[in-house]
C-alpha cells in the first residue's frame, strides 16, 4: 500500500513540476517568443506591476523590462501570458489589425464591469462597435461641438468654478469628476444633477477604486463595493430607459431618446446593451478628463510662465471679442494654439493607463519574434509619449515643445487617444471642454494648489491624497 502512496505522490510531483515549468518556460511552436520572463506560476509578475511608483516617470515595471529586455518583452499578468511592446512600427501595425490579427482586450476586472462576454460584447468588431462609435460621434462629435455643445461647456465651466470660489479648497480630481460625469450624463440620458438625490458621480469613484483589485466578488472586498457601485449606475440608467419608454419623455434629444427609437431598426439594440452602453461611455469619460484637467492645473501652477502665456492667449480672445459677455465661438477655439500645446504635453505626461490591450487572434509575427494567437498584447503608448529620444527632457511640463516638434515623430509616438479604428471617439468632445475650462479659469480667476498628494501610477495615473486648490474671482 504504501509503494502506491509513494508511486502516485511522485508522478503527481512530476506532472505538476513539468506544468509549472512550462506555464514558467512557454514554447513557441511557430517562431521565437519576445525575451522575457514568466514570473511566479499563476500569478506571473502581477505583483511587481502592482506596486505603486511616486513618480510621472513610466511605471518601474515596465521601464527596468524595457531596458533589460528592449522595446519587446514578454512576461504574465493575472494568470495570462502577455507580450509588452514599446516599439512605435510594431504599435501602429498592432492597433490597425483590429478585428483581423487582433481584438480589443479588458483585464479580468474590466471585463466583468463591462459585461464583455458573448456576441454583445462590444469588444469585437461589427455592426454594435459601428452603432455605438456613430452615435457617440453625433452626440459629442464635432458637429455636435459646434452646433450646441460649445456655449454649454462654458456655462458648465463658469457655474462650477463660480461654485468652487465659495469654498475654502477644492480636491479637483473629485470635482472634476462631478462636473464631467454630470455634464456627459447630461448629454446621453438627459441627467440633470441638480434634481438627483443619488451622487453618481461618487459612484465611479468607488468603482475606480476597486478596478485595479482581483476579481472576487465578496463582500467587503474592493471589487464587491466597485460591482455593488456599478449596479447602482445601471439601475439609475435602466429606470431612465424605463421611464422613457412609457412615454415620460421630456424631451427627445439626448442619446437615450435616440437608442430607445433606434430598438426599432437595429435588431441588436436591446435594453441591457444600451444600459450597458451607456455605463461603458460615461465611465470612458469621467476618469480620463478628470485625470487629465488635475495634472493640467497641478502643472500650471508650477509653471509660471506656461500660465502667463496660456492667460494672454485667452485674454487676447476677449479683447478680439466684439461682444465681451458672449460664449467663445468654434473660431476663437480653433485659435486657442498655446492651449492645445498645454493639452498636448499634459496628456503626453499623464498617460492614464500605461498602454492599450489587445488579444492576438491569429500568431502575430513582429521584429523576427511571433507573438502567439490568445496571448494578449500590451501597446505600451506611455513608453512611447515618454521616451527621451523624441521628447527631450521627457518628463519636464514644457507646452512650447509643441511649437516646432517634428511632425513625423509625433504621428508614430504620440496617440493618447489611441490609433486605427479604435480611435477615442470622445478625443474632440474633450479638447473642446479641457480649453473652454482653461479658457474661464484664467480669464476669471486666480488659484493656488494649497496641498497635493502623492503624484504616481499604480498602475494608473493617481494623485495620493488628491489635489487640493484654492480659487478666487479676479478683480
Ligand atoms: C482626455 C480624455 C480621453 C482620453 C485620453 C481617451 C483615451 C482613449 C483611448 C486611448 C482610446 C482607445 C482605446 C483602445 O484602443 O483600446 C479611447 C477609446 C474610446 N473613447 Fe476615449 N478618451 C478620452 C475621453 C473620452 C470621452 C470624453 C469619451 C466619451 C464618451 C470617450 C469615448 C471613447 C470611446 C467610445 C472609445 C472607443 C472607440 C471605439 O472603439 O471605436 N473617450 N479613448
Amino acid at each position: 500500500m504504501l509503494s502506491v502512496v509513494v508511486f502516485v505522490i511522485a508522478v503527481l510531483t512530476i506532472l505538476t513540476t513539468q506544468w509549472l515549468w512550462r506555464r514558467m518556460h512557454p514554447r513557441c511552436e511557430n517562431g521565437v517568443l519576445p525575451p522575457g520572463s514568466m514570473g511566479l506560476p499563476l500569478i506571473g509578475e502581477t505583483l511587481q506591476l502592482l506596486i505603486p511608483s511616486r513618480s510621472l516617470d513610466l511605471h518601474p515595471f515596465i521601464k527596468k523590462r524595457l531596458s533589460k529586455f528592449g522595446p519587446i518583452f514578454r512576461t504574465s499578468l493575472a494568470g495570462r501570458p502577455i507580450v509588452v511592446s514599446a516599439d512605435p512600427k510594431v504599435n501602429h501595425f498592432i492597433l490597425s489589425q483590429e478585428g483581423k490579427l487582433v481584438e480589443l482586450w479588458y483585464l479580468d476586472t474590466f471585463s466583468k464591469l463591462f459585461n464583455q462576454e458573448g456576441d454583445s460584447r462590444t469588444t469585437a468588431v461589427g455592426d454594435i462597435h459601428k452603432y455605438i462609435r456613430s452615435r457617440t460621434l453625433n452626440y459629442l462629435g464635432v458637429e455636435a461641438l459646434k452646433e450646441k455643445l460649445l456655449p454649454q461647456l462654458e456655462e458648465m465651466a463658469c457655474r462650477t468654478l463660480d461654485s468652487w470660489s465659495n469654498q475654502e479648497s477644492v480636491e479637483v480630481k473629485r470635482a472634476f469628476g462631478a462636473m464631467v460625469f454630470n455634464f456627459t450624463a447630461k448629454v446621453f440620458l438627459g441627467y440633470d444633477s441638480d434634481k438627483s438625490s443619488d451622487d453618481l458621480s461618487e459612484k465611479f469613484n468607488k468603482i475606480l477604486e476597486g478596478l485595479m483589485s482581483l476579481p472576487l466578488n465578496i463582500p467587503r472586498t474592493a471589487f464587491h463595493d466597485c460591482m455593488k457601485s456599478k449596479k447602482k449606475i445601471t439601475g439609475f440608467i435602466k429606470s431612465k430607459l424605463n421611464e422613457k419608454r412609457a412615454g415620460l419623455r421630456t424631451s427627445k434629444e439626448d442619446f437615450l431618446d435616440q437608442a430607445i427609437d433606434d430598438m426599432a431598426t437595429e435588431k441588436f439594440l436591446g435594453e441591457d446593451l444600451i444600459v450597458q452602453v451607456m455605463f461603458g461611455l460615461l465611465f470612458a469619460s469621467f476618469e480620463s478628463n478628470s485625470s487629465t484637467l488635475t495634472l493640467a492645473l497641478l502643472k500650471l501652477s508650477q509653471h509660471p510662465s506656461a500660465l502667463e502665456m496660456l492667460t494672454s492667449e485667452h485674454e487676447t480672445i476677449l479683447r478680439n471679442r466684439k461682444r465681451v459677455k458672449s460664449s467663445p465661438t468654434w473660431d476663437e477655439y480653433k485659435s486657442m494654439t498655446f492651449t492645445l500645446q498645454v493639452i498636448h504635453e499634459t496628456l503626453r505626461l499623464a498617460n492614464v493607463s500605461p498602454g492599450l490591450l489587445r488579444k492576438a487572434l491569429k500568431d502575430i509575427q513582429v521584429n523576427g519574434y511571433t507573438i502567439p494567437a490568445g496571448w494578449t498584447i500590451l501597446v505600451a503608448a506611455s513608453a512611447q509619449q515618454l521616451n527621451p529620444s523624441v521628447f527631450d527632457d521627457a518628463l519636464e511640463f514644457n507646452p512650447s515643445r509643441w511649437k516646432d516638434i517634428d511632425k513625423a515623430a509625433i504621428e508614430q509616438n504620440f496617440m493618447p487617444f489611441g490609433a486605427g479604428m479604435r480611435q477615442c471617439a470622445g478625443a474632440d468632445y474633450s479638447k473642446v471642454l479641457l480649453s473652454t475650462f482653461l479658457h474661464v479659469l484664467v480669464t476669471k480667476y486666480r488659484w493656488s494648489v494649497v496641498k497635493t498628494g502623492n503624484i504616481g501610477r499604480n498602475p494608473l495615473l493617481s494623485f495620493g491624497d488628491g489635489v487640493y486648490i484654492k480659487i478666487a474671482k479676479k478683480e
